[in-house]
């Protein structure tokens, strides 16, 4: 039930008709002709039956003429959650894709990333980013920006100003060898780890927050580590970082580290695998390494894009969930070249299809099970579902509304009457940000962009 006085908090929109989402029992729940009261606040106050729009007009103090109905074709679904996306990575995203992973870093993205002291590009590059995937219905991403602070509070403001629940990470690094200018001292990332966290949090803006950035083991040296698992726990905050992406990567952190036990106990060791911690990748985890994500309550950011596009490996996405991992999906733009979390699903089925190949005992996913991946999944991954993730009354309204008959939109020949769940099949698997009518962040409408081009 709902945990607020109903009389202080008004109800500021009420939506009619069919509303498709994910619980924790069920990948695909199906709520036909509901009324969806949303307060003041941007969380969803009440769900009903269309029929009792009287009724509920009365208990709640709303005109039943003001209420916003959906057409045939439309219904609303939760915003989907990027688990990683590398925002200054979308300066080169659909191109580079040439080389694996130790190789690609150090001859497109250490260049490109370095290019972020300069805050006019990063303006540009960070406000075309937040506006593409709002468009693509990411509601909440979880950012890499780069090691300069400046350039990643300004990534947090742009959120901000277009209305994106996010967390914003400044990355850390102090090894380099390939681009020596783009790395820091141990204690310029540590001091500036601190002035990024200290100056977001001061700006209170109500849905971005920062997250600790070790780019990843290889790139970080154990001392600084060792700092951002202590600036993380004393402040209680998220972390990000990359793990076991290629057969290479592991192989580099066994000699680098040579007293651990696996890559994850690096991490583990350094205080990094908390419940708000997300790694991304985890093509090549070994079932103790999985466990102990279990044991912390780690997660797993699933990139098939990027993974096939660098030939890093294939996530057996199955596996990770037997182990009751929580995993959620990301782009990582730009290893992968696209950042609509609808290519994040389709891709995620074309990798479990991939694996069925291979075996033909495999349990492939369900469209179904990748759309819940994609939503409440992610938000799981993030910790941040109780917030976010599913229309349950008490969270924010993070939401899509999808119109799959959209005119000069990818979808033909949609059936008149034809069943949600078909409508949702064909959104996930053909539809583009032409069907996403509108896109709602905690209660407001952030697409259309109003005020901006
Ligand atoms: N895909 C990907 N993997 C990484 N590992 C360390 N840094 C990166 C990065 O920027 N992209
Ligand atoms: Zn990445």
């Amino acid at each position: 039930m709902t945990s607020f006085n109903e009389s202080a908090v008004g109800i500021a929109h009420v939506y009619r008709g069919t509303f498709v989402h994910s619980t924790y029992h069920k990948a695909v729940e199906i709520l036909e002709d509901r009324l969806l009261g949303v307060d003041t606040e941007g969380k969803i106050a009440f769900i009903g039956s269309g029929k009792e729009v009287d009724s509920l007009s009365q208990k709640w103090g709303f005109e039943a003429l003001a209420v916003t109905q959906l057409g045939q074709h439309e219904f609303f679904m939760p915003g989907m959650v990027d688990t990683h996306i590398h925002a200054s990575q979308y300066s080169y995203a659909g191109t580079a894709l040439d080389l694996p992973l130790l190789q690609w870093l150090n001859m497109y993205t250490f260049p490109v990333e370095a290019r972020f002291k300069d805050l006019d590009f990063a303006c540009n590059v960070y406000t075309h980013v937040v506006k593409r995937t709002l468009r693509n219905g990411t509601t909440t991403a979880c950012y890499f920006a780069t090691i300069h602070t400046d350039a990643s509070l300004l990534l947090g403001q742009i959120a901000n100003d277009f209305g994106q629940r996010a967390l914003v990470g400044k990355v850390c690094m102090d090894t380099n060898n390939f681009v020596p200018h783009y790395k820091e001292t141990p204690e310029e990332s540590e001091g500036e780890t601190k002035r990024f966290i200290g100056e977001l949090l001061k700006k209170k803006y109500p849905l971005v927050r920062p997250v600790v950035t070790p780019r990843f083991a290889p790139s970080c040296s154990s001392a600084l580590l060792g700092h951002l698992g202590e600036i993380a726990q004393n402040n209680h905050l998220h972390i990000q970082s990359h793990i076991s992406e290629t057969k290479e990567e592991v192989k580099l952190v066994k000699e680098l580290f040579p007293d651990y036990d696996s890559y994850t106990d690096v991490y583990h060791r350094h205080n990094l695998l908390t419940d708000k911690t997300v790694m991304a990748h985890g093509c090549h985890l070994t079932d103790g390494e999985l466990k102990l994500f279990r044991e912390t309550g780690a997660s797993v950011a699933h990139c098939p894009n990027s993974n096939i596009s660098l030939c890093s490996g294939m996530l057996d996405v199955r596996r990770v969930l037997n182990h009751k991992v929580k995993l959620g999906l990301g782009t990582d733009v730009a290893g992968g070249y696209s950042p609509s979390m609808l290519d994040a699903v389709r891709r995620t089925l074309d990798t479990s299809k991939a694996l069925t190949i291979q075996d033909t005992q495999y349990h492939t996913l369900t469209f179904e099970e990748v759309f819940r991946l994609a939503t409440l999944g992610g938000s799981q991954a993030l910790s941040l579902d109780e917030h976010t993730g599913n229309f349950e009354v008490g969270k924010d309204f993070d939401a899509l509304r999808v119109n799959t008959d959209a005119a000069g939109g990818p979808i033909d020949l949609i059936n008149h009457g034809e069943e949600p769940k078909v409508l949702l099949e064909k959104f996930l698997n053909l539809g583009d940000d032409r069907n996403i009518a509108e896109v709602y962040v905690a209660g407001k409408r952030v697409v259309p962009f109003v005020d901006r081009p």
